[in-house]
Formats: structure tokens, sequence, C-alpha cells
């Protein structure tokens, strides 16, 4: 397959993904190759490596392992931060945060053969990152305060009901304190997609965490367009009586 024809296809996946699972490469139990196959059986249809702690040579050697895993699968590999190690990896995504590469260097090195998704914290930046060239997926949040990104202040769900309100095409995913408990909150607030790292890192069974976010996740996109046939048949028998 071409670069071009990769993404493509990648740009598909992407528009079907529900549950996007970032981690890093160390566990508490058992080892990655199990946590990873766990986790996409679950239900999670992005994982991203992000290591803040590793070199290059290290995430590389982590990402062969990830990219297995993603292609048993049939699901999408993410590199967090750098196009180098993104390409080398043979990664299907590039996800840069407002500080790191900007959007047309990343495509510069990486041309267009790899999906890049952009971080939000702001409705300028939310609607910036959903027209922008060169951005496949954007990401807003945090919801809630989170220990995994100190330091970061949470815009809440406000944002989410902003980036609901965008009702762009580009798809975008809430990000943030996210866990099983809130869930409800955030499909409320109008996100179809999420971003998780400890509710599913940190579970004690990590396959069923992923399950059940997918599960809810998968009946709220079914509640939307049942939503949508009977409003539509209701626009039609509207017409007929007219
Ligand atoms: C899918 C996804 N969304 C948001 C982030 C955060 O990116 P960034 O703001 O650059 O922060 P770091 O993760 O680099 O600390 C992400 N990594 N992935
Ligand atoms: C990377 C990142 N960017 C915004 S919030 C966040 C971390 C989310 O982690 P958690 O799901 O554990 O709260
Ligand atoms: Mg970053």
């Amino acid at each position: 397959m071409s670069d071009t024809a990769a993404a493509a296809d990648a740009r598909t996946r992407l528009a079907g993904a529900r549950l996007y699972l970032c981690t890093d490469a160390r566990r508490r139990q058992g080892d990655l190759a199990e946590f990873l196959d766990a986790v996409l059986a679950g239900g999670v249809d992005v994982v991203q490596l992000r290591d803040k702690q590793l070199e290059a040579k290290e995430e590389l050697e982590h990402l062969e392992v990830f990219a297995e895993a993603c292609a048993r699968h049939g699901k999408l590999l993410a590199v967090n931060d750098r196009a180098d190690v993104a390409h080398a990896a043979g990664s299907d995504v590039l996800h840069l945060g407002q500080g790191d590469l900007p959007v047309p260097a990343a495509r510069a090195i990486l041309g267009d053969g790899i999906l890049i998704g952009r971080s939000t914290h702001s409705e300028a930046e939310a609607a910036a990152a959903a027209v922008q060239d060169g951005v496949d997926y954007f990401c807003t949040g945090p919801c809630w305060p989170t220990p995994t990104k100190p330091g970061r202040p949470a815009p809440g769900l406000g944002l989410v009901r902003y980036a609901a309100s965008l009702r762009t095409g580009r798809p975008w995913f809430a990000i943030g304190g996210i866990d099983l408990g809130n869930l409800d909150q955030v499909l409320e607030a109008g996100a179809r997609r999420v971003v998780v790292v400890r509710a599913i890192t940190e579970a004690d069974d990590p396959g069923a965490a992923a399950a059940a976010f997918a599960a809810r996740l998968r009946r709220a996109v079914e509640q939307d367009a049942a939503q949508d046939t009977a409003r539509d048949a209701g626009r039609e028998g509207t017409r007929e009586a007219e």
C-alpha cells in the first residue's frame, strides 16, 4: 500500500474510532503485549505510547511491541510528540500538543502518509484545530484536573460543549480525568469519542474496563442514530401530511 493509501485507510478507521488509550510501557502486572492484547480486544481503537521518560531508542523498542499488537487487532498506533520516532516506528498517528512541533513543520518532515492529532485547551484552539490544514483529529481538555498531566488547568466540560457546538466533521475526543463513573457527563456534554489513561491503565482488569468504555460509547452512538432516524421519519410524515 502506498503511504497515501495507508493514510486514507487509517483516516477511515479513525472516523470509526471511539476509544483512545494513552499509556506508558511500564506495567504493574503482566507483560506489555498481554496488556495491549487485552485492551485492544476490549475495544480500544487507538493506542498511543506516551512516556516522557523514554529516550528515542527505548521508545522505538517499545513501539515494536505496540505496533505488533495494533497490527494483530487492526487498530491504530499513535506516537506522542516526536515526528522522527513516529516515522521510524511506521506509526499511523502523531499526536502534537500546543507546545510541540507546529503541524506544518511535522507535515514537512512526515508528508501526508500519517495522521496528525492536536491537543486543544480553549475555544480558540478547538475552533482552529477543527479547520486547520493537516490536522486529522483534535482533543479537548482536560475535562477534570488530572495527575497524569500535572499543572494543566482544566477548561472542563464547557469546552466539550463548545467542541460539540462546532458540529465539525473532523473527529474530536474529550480527554482528562475521564472514568467510567463520569463518562455519562462527558457524553451529555456532547463528546462521542474519549481519550483515557488511568481509567484503563490502573484498572484491576484493563480489558474489562476498555470493554465497558467501548460499550457505553457504542450505545451513545446507536442512540444518536435512532434519534436521527426518528427525526427524519417525523419530517417525512409532516411532508406527506402537507
Ligand atoms: C490523544 C492525546 N490527546 C492529548 C494529549 C496531550 O498532548 P500534550 O498537550 O502535548 O501533552 P503531552 O501528552 O505531550 O504531555 C496526548 N498526548 N494525546
Ligand atoms: C495527556 C493529557 N492531556 C490532557 S489531560 C491528559 C491526561 C489524561 O489522563 P487521565 O485519563 O489519567 O486523566
Ligand atoms: Mg505533547
